[in-house]
Formats: C-alpha cells, structure tokens, sequence
C-alpha cells in the first residue's frame, strides 16, 4: 500500500513504452515514495531499463506519463534532482580520481566536493590513481562519489552493483544506505539479488511483461500474503481446498501429495494447514514464478494486473 502520508518522487499513470511493435512497458500505474528506498525487480526484459531511461528523460513514453517530483524528466528541473548510475558506469579511464571528481564539480552547480571525497577516502582510493586501473569495485565506489557529489534528490541505480563481489557489494549498498539516512534521498535501485533486498529496501516495483505486478510498502506487502502447506486436495485438481478464492492465488505448486500455495489475503480456514507471513524473497520469488495472478487491482497499491 503507498502510504498518502509521504511524498511521491516518481508516479507514472498509464505509462507505456513501445518499440517498433513490441511493449517493453504497457500501462503501468506506480508511485515511488520520496526519501525511501525502492527495490525494482523482474526477469530479464520485463521493462526496467526502459523505465529507468524513461525516468532520466534518455527515452520517451508512448503513452501515459511519468513524473519525477512533478516535474517532466529531462527537464532542467527533474535533471537537477536526479542522478542516474547504470552498471556501465560513465567514468573516463584515462582521468584521475581527482579529475573524475573535478569534472563533476563543473558540470554540477549544487556540486558536494566534501560528500564526493568522503566516499573515496572511506575506499582509500588515492585521488592521482587512473580510473583505467581501478578495480570493478573501486570503480563503483567512484561512480557512486560522483553521483552522490551532485547531492541528488532522486539516485537511479540500474543493477551498477551486479558485477561486483558480495562483499563489495554489501559494502556499497551500506554507502548508499548511509547516504539514504543522512540526506533522505530517495533511491531506486533494481537487482536480481532477491535475498539481498530485504534488509535493504522499503518499498518494491515488481515489473513482468512491461506490467506492474506488484507495487508496495515491503512490511505491508508481505504481512498482505499467506504462504500455506498441507496434504493436497485430491478432489479439487489443482490440490486447492475447494472454498479458496483461486483469483487470490500467486503461486500453487503440489509435490508429491504436498501443496504449497501462496496467496493475496487470507488463509484457508483448517487447522490441518501451516500458514507463515512469507518473506520478501519469497514473496518476490512466488510473484516471478506465477502465471501472473491475481489480475483484479491496478497496480497502484498492490498486487496489479
Ligand atoms: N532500444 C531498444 N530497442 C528495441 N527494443 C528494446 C530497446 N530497449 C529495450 N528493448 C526491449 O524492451 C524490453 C525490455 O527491456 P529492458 O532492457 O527494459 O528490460 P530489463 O528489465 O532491464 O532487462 P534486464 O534484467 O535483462 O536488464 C526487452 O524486450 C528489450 O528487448
């Protein structure tokens, strides 16, 4: 549920993006709230780069719109207020670190030199090292310096942690979450890395097929669905108890004569059966492997079709 409470840094109404005849994005209703982190997962093609190239202005829509604190990306306003961090990472290999951070003093007006070189000396990078001759994790944390160092209000992260290694990786997302808490910028960051969100994340965007499938607050998302396992029904075919409203299922699997089932609301009354609130990963794992139910809400608060 997006809480009326907080602010919104992105709403999109209606957004789709195609290409020649192909939706990467197709009506799609969403808000990211401001000051929070947002998670924004899917499979392979399901429409997150294009929605990050959308929000930086680098695409336009087809239809619908997308607003960044109300502004139109690509606008002076909205670029102002956002930096944008793809994984790979726009960083000139012959330049120093002193340079690299240099460049970015001139090319940004609100430019935070003391915030940008804290990042790198937490690193011990030395500022006369070649970008070139960094490594991939060194070269994040530059990347990060920078994006940081224009003091944005909205921080685009598009998987720039993917090729780094666990620990290295942790340890950016404890730099960007340190940022977080200091300046209450809003991030969205996407990811494949389910099991690392949790900790992580408040809010999550799950995009499938260029449609949003499921769009909220983490802690409400996941208190919003019930994972339950007992003996199969045998006389229902699908192993479902037959008073279950099946378009509140996201996932059912049986193996062997034990069914396991996700849903959106309630449990089925019983006491034959176990019932758990799931976690992110979970839930977030049961949403990518489903045929894609429940398809009754919006997507604005929700589940979504
Ligand atoms: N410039 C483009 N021209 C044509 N098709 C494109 C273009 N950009 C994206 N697409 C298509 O749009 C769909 C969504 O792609 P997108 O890169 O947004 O997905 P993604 O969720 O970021 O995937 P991944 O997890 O693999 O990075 C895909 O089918 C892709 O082939």
């Amino acid at each position: 549920m997006t809480d009326p409470t907080v602010p919104t840094a992105l709403r999109a109404t209606g957004l789709g993006r195609r290409f020649r005849s192909r939706w990467a994005l197709r009506d799609c209703a969403f808000t990211v709230p401001a000051g929070k982190i947002t998670a924004l997962v899917g499979p392979n093609g399901a429409g997150k780069s294009t929605l990050f190239h959308l929000a930086t202005g680098l695409l336009h829509p087809t239809t619908g719109e997308l607003s960044v604190f109300g502004a139109t990306p690509g606008s002076d306003e909205a670029r102002a207020r956002t930096a944008f961090l793809a994984q790979d990472k726009p960083l000139y290999p012959r330049f120093t670190v002193g340079d690299t951070l240099r460049f970015g003093r001139e090319l940004n007006d609100d430019w935070d030199q003391a915030a940008a070189e804290r990042i790198v000396r937490a690193g011990d990078i030395p500022f006369d090292t070649r970008i070139g001759t960094l490594s991939q994790g060194q070269a994040t944390r530059v990347a990060l310096a920078v994006a940081f160092g224009k003091r944005p209000e909205l921080l685009l992260l598009d998987e720039p942690l993917a090729d780094l290694d666990p620990l290295v990786r942790i340890e950016a997302m404890g730099l960007v979450m340190e940022e977080v808490a200091e300046r209450g910028t809003t991030v969205v960051i996407s990811s494949h890395i389910l099991s690392e969100l949790e900790s992580v994340c408040d809010h999550v965007l799950l995009l499938k097929h260029g449609g949003v499938r499921l769009d909220g607050d983490v802690q409400r998302l996941c208190e919003d669905h019930v994972r339950f396992t007992g003996l199969a029904d045998a006389s229902t075919g699908d192993g479902l108890p037959a008073g279950l409203d099946r378009g509140t299922v996201v996932e059912a699997t049986v193996t062997g004569r034990q069914l396991t089932a996700f849903v959106r609301g309630t449990a089925p009354t019983g006491d034959h059966w176990i019932t758990e609130t799931p976690s992110l990963e979970e839930l977030l794992l049961a949403y990518l492997r489903s045929d894609d139910r429940p398809t009754e809400d919006t997507g604005r608060d929700g589940a979504a079709a």
